[in-house]
């Protein structure tokens, strides 16, 4: 057992782990390209038939590690490749690798799946989180509570059931978005005709449809580009009324109920949290939900209410605001360093500033997320052609692999699996070029003021070096946390390999689910730190996640000391 201690406080500031030889270092450990990925993956299909001829034990064959894996280039051959884990298992009675099988061990970035129509049961539930889901989104902007009951009731119910891949839940708030109203059927509106907007409720004719948003009237002027879902479709202002607002369609096609409406480059003049989001928020606490995705957020303050809201509460749910107003943008800094992460939301943000400004901003949140040691989510649009159909574009599976090199921590499904036609195989196309992607990566990569802002140097210089180690050894980091704060700081220096990160509060495991590279496991803490660490080992061994022989990095370090001196933190590196 190698060890590294530290028991007095470092006084010089961190080093900047992003240094050419860090780098270099991290190079040399993961070489990759696509031919010697290809060879490897053509020693491993001869090497899973060597394991059946010679009954050899198969965990090593089918390992974690990135860059040795099977990695299915198409959705079609998933299952193919479960169907070949399936016929192992029945030939060898052999449970080492099941958890490695599981779409959600394996991949690093997460994924969050919105519940709708298409999902909202038992049974897609279920198949969701096997397929892939790691987090499931509640949109308050549609059904009502009673609905959304069932679906956390739902996903409480898997978690308990399935203590080794929870899901977490996160509730979208509506904000003050404005939207068209309820219609009877779809409007088609052609380019060149008239139609109106009016404050006036329950209006829904061929030429006429109300809006949610009574200073609709106030805040939009003659000229104004009115956009419907983004930009499907636009209007351009005419005239106004005081109740009415006359326009010219643009970009005709078909208008349904309740579509998003915005007025390019403008942002309504509402408060963040409404009525409607208090009461939202509110039953949020009751049900216990990890996040909220707080839509329309302008600046810090309403973090801040937000944040002291739950707090007086007792509540423990991290606050996620959505990026996707125009006031928001000089206001980044201050509102994700009040947060817990950020969500890039591309469709209401590439509506209210140019289409082309998106792609910069998206960049530029996750480099700021990332700096400051907060998630960070990629949402919107990733695979809308599977709404309707059961393969993706070769653009959005660009999209979906510019996210993950960018290092976002998850990626999000909306329609796609709300309410399209395809939600799992969205879901197995995201998490097979998530993880394709991921091979290409070199581990390590850290942003280089990450240590500015987190203020707390012991906790990580031991990150650091721990990462450092891991990558170095090719081992999997196995972390104790009670809050969640050293998985979470670790998952931030982004190690190749997998973090164990064991805590004794359901809490965290739940919210530990949206964090890259981060595996949550409930594990009850016994008072011996050396038990603990050898329940840890047994369980990860049992489960197929360790083997014996393999290198372990331990890391005891993290604001809360759990079985240390107030100021001992240590790394060690054991052999399964
Ligand atoms: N809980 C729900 N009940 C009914 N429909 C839903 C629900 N959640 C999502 N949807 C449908 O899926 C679509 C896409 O989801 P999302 O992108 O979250 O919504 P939006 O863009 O409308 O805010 C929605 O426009 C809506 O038609
Ligand atoms: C995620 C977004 O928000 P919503 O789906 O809630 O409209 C978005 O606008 O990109």
């Amino acid at each position: 057992m190698a060890q590294v201690v530290s028991t007095r406080p470092i006084q010089s500031s961190l080093l900047c782990p992003s240094s050419r030889s860090f780098q270099n270092q991290a190079q040399k450990i993961k070489p990759y390209c696509f031919a010697s990925n290809l060879i490897t993956r053509r020693r491993q299909r001869k090497s899973l038939r060597l394991t059946r001829i010679n009954s050899a034990p198969i965990a090593a064959k089918i390992s974690a590690r990135a860059e040795t894996e099977v990695v299915p280039v198409s959705p079609e051959d998933v299952p193919k490749m479960e169907e070949k884990i399936q016929f192992l298992r029945e030939q060898f009675g052999d449970n080492s690798m099941s958890m490695w099988s599981k779409p959600t061990v394996r991949r690093k970035t997460k994924i969050v799946c919105t519940i709708g129509p298409s999902t909202n049961t038992k049974e897609m539930i279920w198949n969701l989180a096997e397929a892939g889901m790691n987090v499931a989104r509640l949109n308050m902007s549609h059904g009502d509570h009673a609905s959304h009951q069932i679906v956390i009731d739902l996903v409480k119910e898997y978690n308990s059931q399935n203590e080794d891949n929870v899901i977490a839940i996160m509730l979208d708030t509506k904000g003050p978005e404005v939207r068209s109203g309820d219609l009877p059927q779809p409007i088609m509106l052609a380019s060149g005709q008239e139609f109106t907007f009016t404050i006036k409720r329950g209006v829904g004719t061929a030429d006429t449809v109300s809006v949610n948003y009574d200073d609709f009237v106030n805040d939009v002027e003659v000229g104004d580009m009115l956009l419907v879902d983004g930009g499907m479709m636009s209007l351009v202002v005419k005239s106004k009324t005081e109740d009415s607002v006359k326009c010219e369609v643009v970009d005709g096609g078909e208008l349904k109920s309740r579509r998003h409406l915005n007025v390019r480059g403008k942002s309504a003049t509402l408060p963040s949290i409404t009525d409607k989001d208090w009461d939202d928020i509110k039953f949020g606490v009751d049900n216990k939900v990890d996040f909220y995705a707080v839509s329309f957020v302008k600046d810090a303050a309403v973090i801040h209410e937000l944040k002291n809201y739950l707090q007086s509460c007792g509540a423990d749910i991290h606050v996620i605001p959505k990026i996707e107003s125009a006031d928001s943008i000089p206001n980044l800094h201050s509102i994700i360093m009040a947060s817990d992460g950020a969500m890039v939301a591309r469709g209401d943000l590439g509506a209210e500033l140019p289409i082309e400004e998106v792609p910069l901003l998206q960049e530029e949140i996750i480099r700021m997320c990332r700096s400051m040691g907060k998630a960070v989510i990629v949402a919107t649009n990733m695979l809308e052609s599977m709404i309707v159909h059961p393969t993706p574009t070769r653009a959005e599976v660009s999209d979906i692999a510019i996210a993950v090199r960018e290092g976002a921590d998850a990626v999000m499904l909306s329609g796609e699996t709300a309410h399209g036609k395809f939600p799992l195989k969205a879901v197995k196309v995201m998490h097979t070029v998530a993880l394709r992607t991921e091979a290409s990566l070199v581990g390590g990569e850290t942003p280089s003021n990450l240590g500015q802002a987190l203020k707390n140097h012991m906790s990580e210089m031991f990150a650091f070096h721990a990462t450092m180690m891991s990558n170095t050894l090719g081992t999997s980091i196995v972390v104790f946390t009670r809050t969640g704060f050293m998985a979470i700081l670790l998952s931030h220096y982004r190690p190749s390999g997998t973090i164990f990160a064991f805590t004794n509060e359901k809490t965290v495991q739940q919210r530990l689910a949206l964090y890259q590279g981060v595996r949550p496991i409930y594990m009850q803490f016994s008072d011996d730190a050396e038990e603990a660490f050898e329940n840890a080992v047994d369980l990860l061994q049992k489960q197929g996640m360790v083997k014996e022989g393999e290198h372990i990095a331990l890391v005891q370090s993290g604001r809360q000391p759990i079985w240390r001196f107030q100021s001992t933190h240590n790394i060690q590196v054991r052999k399964v």
